[in-house]
């Protein structure tokens, strides 16, 4: 935990913006051989970050062409102008309604990001004084395809309002010139700066326990929910030592795979699975069903193991400081894959990582990486998909298994770290649920999704609710992340291992809502 303090410590010495400039430059920093410090990335942006004006990733300031910015007099002076629509509660319907005012609950602060779209602006709510963050997106750079694109991202984080790590939607609203969104400004640090400040890669022992296991936790919880969130990044995950949680941003390409065909290519291209390359764009897909009659369910599909591969790809960046796949076009890309992983041999069982990860030579060449870690990246990026295991199959990799323990304690210190108020309302919600049976009592008392404040406290409350019912504080070995079900947990013997389990896997088990 000293060496995470010391990660996360620095951010606030380097007031690091995140920013897709900022985040750039971090990246080519890890691949460049002689990467700039931390240092000098504040050097060149010290003078505009006190400012705090507008114009901080000016051009002119970034040694490589971006993506030309936002009218933002524009976008402030919208505040006054017009009538502002703001959503009502019904999940079932994202449109934007008019509600006069709504805009001016908000002082925006400063921009966190930009990009010819949108901007994402921290903010603070008048009333509650709460730090939020307000996502502007320019009607006038819109099309039709991303207005829906748009729409169904509000509906997907409104349908996962207090799934623990999925960024919490609070409220969305437009004015004439723009639509907003309004999220919770998660703590943290971005997975890429993260990266950048620990000298350009993380450790095992700090990616394995304090990201990967509860980001692997939460994919598999998305999944068994039917959301894909095809844009799994370094830029996406934001990483809070407080709290000791990661946050998921950005749904805006997520899809729900029961109720829609995954047919389109979308994400990164550095992190996008091979079966997803290969996919035409949803205009495309748009136009061939259009023109030449034929349904949507015809074409090729791929499902939620794309995610996984990001994830891979990913764990690949934070383990050795380098993206694994590098191309300019979907076609390179896919050939680059092809050649870098064409000596991969079938992914070893998950109890042998000695004898797995003997492919992929190209892949790993130099890279000084655990035989666990090898096996863990072979699997996850399978060519095939239909080879490549599942985010739930993968909790039980041994290189998840080895740091589990260590994942584990975490949990345990936030449960101890707990207030007492927290524990007594927990307990009596145990007690109100069910607890006189005897079992493990928190299944029954899964609460409802609660404010994203309370999002971490929630599991951590089912599991005091499990331990002050049971009277059975965290005694027993943990055997590492098992499936444990609402359903086998009620009905199985309460043995300690089903309890801590229970407490272990609460993030994924208890978020349903
Ligand atoms: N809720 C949030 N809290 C804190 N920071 C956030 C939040 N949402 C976004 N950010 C910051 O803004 C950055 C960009 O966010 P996001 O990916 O949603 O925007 P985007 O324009 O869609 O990005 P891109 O298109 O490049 O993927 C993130 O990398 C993160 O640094």
């Amino acid at each position: 935990m000293a060496f995470l303090n010391r990660l996360f410590n620095r951010k606030s010495k380097t007031e690091l913006v995140s920013s897709q400039a900022t985040q750039q430059q971090l990246r080519r920093s890890l691949t460049d051989p002689n990467p700039p410090t931390i240092a000098s990335q504040r050097a060149r942006t010290s003078s505009s970050d006190e400012r705090d004006t507008f114009d901080i990733y000016a051009p002119s300031r970034l040694s490589r062409p971006r993506r030309v910015g936002c009218d933002f007099t524009r976008a402030k002076t919208s505040v006054e102008s017009g009538s502002v629509r703001s959503s009502n509660s019904s999940a079932a319907d994202p449109a934007y309604n008019i509600a006069d005012g709504v805009k001016g609950q908000y002082r925006q602060l400063k921009p966190l990001h930009r990009s010819r779209l949108h901007t994402i602006m921290a903010a603070q709510d008048r009333s509650s004084k709460r730090t939020v963050v307000m996502k502007t997106v320019y009607k006038s750079r819109l099309s039709a395809a991303m207005r829906t694109k748009l729409e169904s991202e509000v509906q997907h984080l409104r349908t996962l309002a207090g799934v623990p790590g999925v960024v919490q939607y609070l409220n969305h609203f437009e004015d004439d010139e723009c639509f907003y969104i309004v999220l919770e400004r998660c703590p943290g640090l971005t997975l890429i700066e993260l990266i950048a400040n620990c000298g350009g890669r993380l450790p095992e022992h700090v990616l394995v326990p304090y990201i990967l296991i509860p980001l692997t936790l939460l994919l598999a919880d998305l999944h068994r929910r039917g959301v894909v969130h095809r844009q799994l990044k370094p830029e996406h995950v934001l990483c809070c030592h407080e709290s000791a949680s990661i946050t998921l941003v950005d749904f805006a390409e997520a899809v729900n795979a029961k109720q829609r065909c995954l047919n389109n290519r979308a994400g990164a291209l550095e992190y996008m699975a091979p079966e997803v390359l290969d996919k035409p764009t949803a205009e495309e897909v748009f136009h061939q069903v259009l023109s030449r009659g034929i349904s949507e369910e015809e074409l090729p599909q791929y499902d939620e193991k794309a995610d996984v591969w990001s994830l891979g790809a990913l764990t690949y960046e934070a383990l050795t400081g380098c993206q694994p796949f590098l191309a300019d076009s979907p076609a390179d890309m896919g050939a680059l894959q092809r050649e870098l992983l064409a000596s991969s041999e079938p992914p070893s069982a998950p109890t042998t990582p000695s004898a797995a990860g003997g492919g992929s030579q190209r892949l790993f060449a130099g890279r000084s990486l655990s035989p666990e870690a090898r096996s863990f990246l072979t699997q996850a990026l399978q060519l095939d998909p239909t080879r490549r295991p599942s985010a739930e199959a993968l909790l039980q990799h041994p290189l998840l298994r080895r740091y589990w323990t260590r994942y584990q304690d975490k949990q345990v210190a936030l449960l101890a770290s707990s207030s007492v108020g927290s524990v007594a309302a927990a307990a009596a919600a145990a007690e109100a649920g069910g607890a006189a049976a005897g079992a493990v009592p928190a299944v029954a008392v899964a609460p409802a999704p609660p404010p994203r404040a309370l999002a971490r406290p929630v599991w951590t409350e089912v599991g005091i609710a499990a331990v002050a019912a049971t009277g059975s504080p965290m005694r027993g070995s943990v055997r590492g992340p098992t499936a444990v079900t609402p359903a086998t947990a009620c009905c199985g013997a309460p043995s300690e291992v089903a309890q801590a389990n229970v407490l272990v896997a609460a993030p994924l088990q208890f978020s349903v809502r």
